[in-house]
């Protein structure tokens, strides 16, 4: 499961030439739009959760869908292509053909088949026949009865009998096994074995993790709106968080837009591993003065915001910078209404905008391959290549230097990934501190006091969240202090 085998050129459409249909065909509207989004996502590399609800508005707006179609529609096309890779292996043993050579619509459609007929609880005869009528549509009479043909052999066994047949056993070959039953690259699970260590156990759950619909968690901003405000206009569904004291799950879903708090600012939608490392960061001891803050990585501004609400009860105010003038943008709507001061500057944050050692506390959330958030992105782990490790590398470690020489002696900075690879973790920050540039030291605070209360934090003096273990992101954090 290295090669993505979609990713080629396009195929020229195989099959008889097309018959008229004898009827025109009626595709139900949620096939149609699940089908509809992953084009979007397979042709022009649309972001799932950037294309669905835009489809979804419209069809609301045009008076097709209700509640219950929309959740349908969502579980389509996130289940798709979370498991794309399982059934990309089931679809190729059951043609006679290279899966690269079947034109993308109609693996598209036989994907979109295969999940409703092995990864939900739709009977099987409406699966077959709601995606066939669905091939009419958008394929042609002609391929859809090589869809039909493909999705009754698909239809014969269930999910478990598929992966014994399609996945090499574990004990030949693990990697591959768990890349084709859990339904990632081969080279992300080797990636994140690598990362987390230990048994089969531990693997088995993190990919497991990655493949459940994470839920959505939100934060009261501090100082601008208490948790059990917002768990009141949340309704009965909130749950607390399980470790930030300003997170609040939404157990059941539900649409957070839809909340006045998370409207108007006062909350946001934010992973509870995000939070923490905001908490952290704020957290962290310090000598001398509490003043002046900075986010080097600000965009969007979930973690900026955050801080900014902290500094702002302790007299300290933020400076959030961010390179893409876009993403400042939502970094700014993030923080308006802050209660303390704040500054949004739009900056390379490898060529400071502002004078050395200037800020007590200092973040970079650097840009990563993001392998620590496959929950929320489900086509990214298809798109990633192994070369993307490398890739971030440079940048990573400017970053990191400039954060180091934007903070004063004395104060802290905070690395932070959303990634778990080691690679992008403790080899940037090891790398970093053996070389830190002209004249600065630096040296590793443990990080784990700043997560009280969080289990299986790693060895330390970094830490690592993991899905399966916290519930959280995979976020990474290594606190830093300068000695001089
Ligand atoms: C992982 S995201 C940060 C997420 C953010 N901390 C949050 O919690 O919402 C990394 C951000 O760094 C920005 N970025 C990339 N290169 C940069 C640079 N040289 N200077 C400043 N920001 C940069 C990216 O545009 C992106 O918005």
């Amino acid at each position: 499961m290295n090669d993505h085998p979609r990713r080629r050129p396009q195929a020229r459409p195989h099959g008889t030439p097309q018959r008229k249909p004898y009827r025109k065909p009626a595709p139900d509207p949620v096939r149609k739009l699940a089908y509809d989004a992953l084009r979007a996502v397979d042709e022009r590399d649309a972001y799932a959760n950037l294309v669905l609800p835009a489809l979804l508005r419209d069809a609301e707006r045009a008076g097709d869908f209700d509640r219950r179609d929309a959740a349908l529609a969502t579980e389509l096309v996130y289940g798709t292509l979370r498991r794309q890779g399982t059934y990309d292996a089931v679809i190729a043993s059951c043609v006679d053909r290279p899966l690269g050579e079947v034109d993308p619509p109609v693996l598209d459609v036989l994907t979109l088949g295969a999940h409703q007929l092995l990864g939900t609880r739709i009977p099987p005869h409406a699966a077959v026949s709601a995606t066939v009528e669905l091939a009419r549509a958008v394929v042609g009479d002609g391929r859809s009865r090589f869809v039909n043909a493909v999705l009754r052999k698909i239809a014969a066994d269930d999910l478990d009998g598929w992966l014994d047949r399609v996945a090499p056993p574990y004990d030949e070959d693990p990697e591959e096994h768990l890349a084709v039953v859990h339904s990632h690259p081969r080279w992300v699970v080797s990636a994140l074995w690598d990362a987390l260590g230990g048994g089969r156990q531990g693997i088995e759950d993190l990919l497991a993790a990655d493949n459940e619909r994470p839920e959505v968690t939100l934060v009261a901003r501090p100082g601008r709106c208490a948790p059990a405000e917002l768990a009141a206009e949340v309704g009965e569904e909130a749950e607390p968080g399980r470790w930030s004291p300003y997170a609040l799950r939404m157990a059941d879903g539900g649409d957070p837009a839809a909340l006045e708090a998370v409207r108007d600012g006062r909350a946001g939608v934010q992973d509870e591993g995000s939070q923490l490392v905001a908490l952290a960061l704020a957290g962290a001891p310090l000598e001398g003065p509490d003043r002046l803050w900075l986010d080097g990585c600000a965009g969007p501004g979930g973690k900026a915001a955050l801080l900014a609400a902290l500094a702002a009860q302790r007299g300290a105010a933020l400076v959030a910078a961010e390179k893409q003038p876009h993403r400042a943008r939502l970094v700014a709507r993030a923080l308006d209404g802050n209660p303390g001061p704040y500054q949004v500057v739009t900056a390379d944050g490898t060529r400071p905008a502002w004078r050395e050692g200037a800020f007590d506390r200092v973040l970079v959330d650097v840009p990563c391959t993001g392998l620590g958030a496959l929950r929320r992105r489900p086509e990214a782990r298809w798109r990633r290549r192994p070369q993307d490790v490398p890739g971030f590398a440079p940048l990573q470690r400017e970053l990191l230097r400039s954060a180091l020489r934007s903070v004063r002696v004395g104060g802290v900075v905070g690395y932070a990934t959303c990634s778990p690879h080691p690679a992008e973790t403790r080899a940037v920050v090891d790398d970093v501190l053996a070389r830190p540039g002209a004249d600065i030291t630096a040296e590793f605070l443990d990080a784990r006091p700043t997560m009280d209360g969080v289990p299986e934090l790693g060895d330390g003096p970094d830490v690592q969240l993991w899905p399966h273990l916290h519930g959280t992101d995979a976020m990474y954090l290594a606190l830093l202090r300068r000695t001089a």
